[in-house]
């Protein structure tokens, strides 16, 4: 039987203030601090989470049309991994570190690394992978010693419900709160003073939360969305492409932030691509995606219209798919043959399970048109030679990129996670998670005894400087022109090439020149 779910309510605008206030002056009694109570309240919110695992799938399925296996994976179970690989390795992270390359000089003033908690956070959520991408970031942030406010979408209420429940039941009230709401409750909590905001949605959105951050300096992690190319060359394996971008545009129904928004194709391989698409379409759903319990719905009708509408606007030709049914908000993956570049079906994020398809003369037209659709994207999927995929890794950026194959760089739960230029700043994940929420303070301890030494760094200064620049001034080994300058030494150890490696190599030729110069004259000394 399914499990009841709470209801969905906005939080009263009229609370927040007094919320945030709550959980910001928590942060000053100094209860988040210790390790051991970031550990027992990430321990409690895991046993929170698997104790409602049942209401966690039903209101992924409300929201999303999301299968069980695809909430198991990528919601309930990376949140629960995540948490038990925190719970192993935070207290080694959030030890004082020793930096490296500090001077002899500085040594005794025993400079070190704090991991300090930034104090009250604000974590925005987004609706895809509701629970993932909320809870996510909370979990950095609670191993960080930080107190937290979380804004789940109000685009998945099911499942920002049960985050609330969630949340209420397993961890300390006073540290960690859920607000729910949509647009008015969100710029309710950004009128407040935070200590990082971390936000996860749209582009557009994000320059409001920069904006609403700029005038009180708070620090911003933002996970934002990008027009991410896929390259298909002819030298690829076209069978094993297909299969693989299909399925980074079948999961979660393409509602993936860092899934392949088109395909920039060689021309002469379009066919074979087109057709093993097909063939992959039919193994995957041998009745049709609309039947397969495996296959989602978009989120909402203002995201399934969206999404219609680029498709109604393309100039391009369907191929495959193309069908959808609104009352189910279902959308079948559709294949698309698009010619021109500035088809809204490149420029625009889809967000969506449309697959558009733009055969390219070579692989030159290719990197300019993923350059100039969107200079920083947040994923890039080349598929081609060892060459070809340099090439592109080379020239086009990206956040992150999955080399013959579709975002499996972001499924890697411990690899760190984040865009480049407008796809986001900052990343997380793993230990990227721990790092995104403290301050790495640095601090210094100057012993009593050092102050005889430190004289040279009171006036008068008269006559120090040459005391100061024997201990601290270095020398380059470079010259004008940027050439590294070789000491005697250095020359004669490395026979005159500068370098180990060259030197070894130099040693290597002449060995071989000495042995051949020997067996050449014993042969003519026998003669
Ligand atoms: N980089 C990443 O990890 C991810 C990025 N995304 C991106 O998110 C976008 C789709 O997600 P959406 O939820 O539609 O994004 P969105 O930007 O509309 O909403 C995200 C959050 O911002 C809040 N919000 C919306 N409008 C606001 C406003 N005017 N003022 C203050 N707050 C506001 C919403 O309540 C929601 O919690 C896509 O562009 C996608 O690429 C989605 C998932 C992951
Ligand atoms: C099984 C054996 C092996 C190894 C097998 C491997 C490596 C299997 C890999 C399977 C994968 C990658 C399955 C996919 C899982 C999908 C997941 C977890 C999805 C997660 C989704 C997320 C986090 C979504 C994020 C969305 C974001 C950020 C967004 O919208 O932007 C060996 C090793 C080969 C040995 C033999 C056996």
């Amino acid at each position: 039987m399914a499990p009841n779910l709470p209801p969905f309510a906005n939080t009263p605008i009229d609370d927040i203030p007094k919320i945030v206030e709550e959980v910001r002056s928590t942060f000053f009694t100094q209860k988040t601090k210790p390790i051991e109570f970031r550990l027992r309240q990430l321990r409690k919110l895991y046993w929170g989470i698997v104790d409602h695992e049942a209401e966690i799938i039903e209101a992924c399925k409300k929201d999303l049309g999301k299968s069980v296996y695809e909430t198991q994976l990528s919601e309930i179970k990376w949140v629960e991994n995540d948490i038990i690989f925190v719970n192993k390795n935070l207290e080694k992270w959030a030890k004082v570190e020793k930096p490296e390359d500090i001077p002899l000089t500085n040594y005794f003033m025993r400079p070190r690394i704090r991991k300090d908690p930034l104090g009250c956070v604000l974590i925005i959520g987004t609706f895809n992978f509701p629970i993932n991408l909320t809870f996510g970031p909370l979990v950095g942030a609670i191993a960080g010693g930080n107190t937290a406010i979380v804004k789940p979408s109000e685009q998945a209420p099911a499942s920002a419900a049960v985050m609330q429940k969630i949340l209420a039941v397993s961890v300390d009230p006073s540290c960690y709160r859920v607000i729910n709401g949509g647009i008015p409750e969100t710029q309710a909590l950004l009128a407040e003073k935070w200590d990082k905001i971390f936000f996860t949605g749209s582009a557009n959105v994000g320059k409001i939360i920069a904006k609403a951050a700029a005038p009180t300096l708070t620090p911003v992690t933002l996970e934002l969305g990008g027009r991410n190319p896929a390259i298909v060359t002819k030298k690829a394996d076209i069978h094993l492409a297909a299969r693989r971008l299909l399925w980074g545009k079948i999961f979660n129904a393409g509602q993936v932030c860092i899934s392949q928004n088109y395909i920039l194709v060689d021309k002469d391989v379009v066919p074979t691509l087109v057709a093993e698409l097909k063939s992959a379409m039919a193994d995957f759903f041998p009745n049709g995606a609309k039947e397969s319990p495996d296959y989602g719905r978009i989120a909402s009708n203002q995201q399934f219209s969206r999404i219609k509408k680029m498709l109604d606007n393309t100039s391009g030709k369907i191929v495959i798919g193309g069908t959808m049914d609104a009352e189910q908000r279902f959308i079948e993956p559709t294949v698309i043959e698009v010619s021109d570049p500035s088809d809204s079906l490149l420029t625009e994020e889809s967000f969506g399970p449309l697959i558009p398809i733009m055969p390219v003369e070579n692989l030159d037209e290719a990197i300019r048109i993923a350059n100039s659709v969107h200079a920083t994207p947040l994923g890039l999927y080349p598929f081609g030679s060892k060459d070809e995929v340099e090439k592109i890794l080379t020239e086009v950026r990206s956040g992150g990129a999955s080399v013959n194959d579709a975002w499996t760089h972001g499924v890697i739960p411990t690899l760190a996670f984040g865009g480049v230029g407008d796809s986001g700043s900052g990343s997380y994940r793993g230990r990227a998670s721990f790092d995104c929420f403290v301050h790495r303070r640095s601090v210094t301890t100057t012993p009593r005894w050092m102050e005889k030494l430190l004289a040279v760094r009171y006036p008068p200064y008269e006559g120090k400087y040459e005391q100061y620049a024997k201990m601290s001034v270095s020398k380059p080994n470079f010259d004008r022109e940027g050439n590294i300058k070789f000491g005697f030494i250095r020359y004669i150890l490395t026979l005159g090439s500068g370098s180990a490696k060259r030197g070894i190599l130099r040693a290597a030729a002449l060995a071989v020149l000495a042995v051949a110069l020997q067996i050449a004259l014993g042969r003519t000394a026998r003669a």
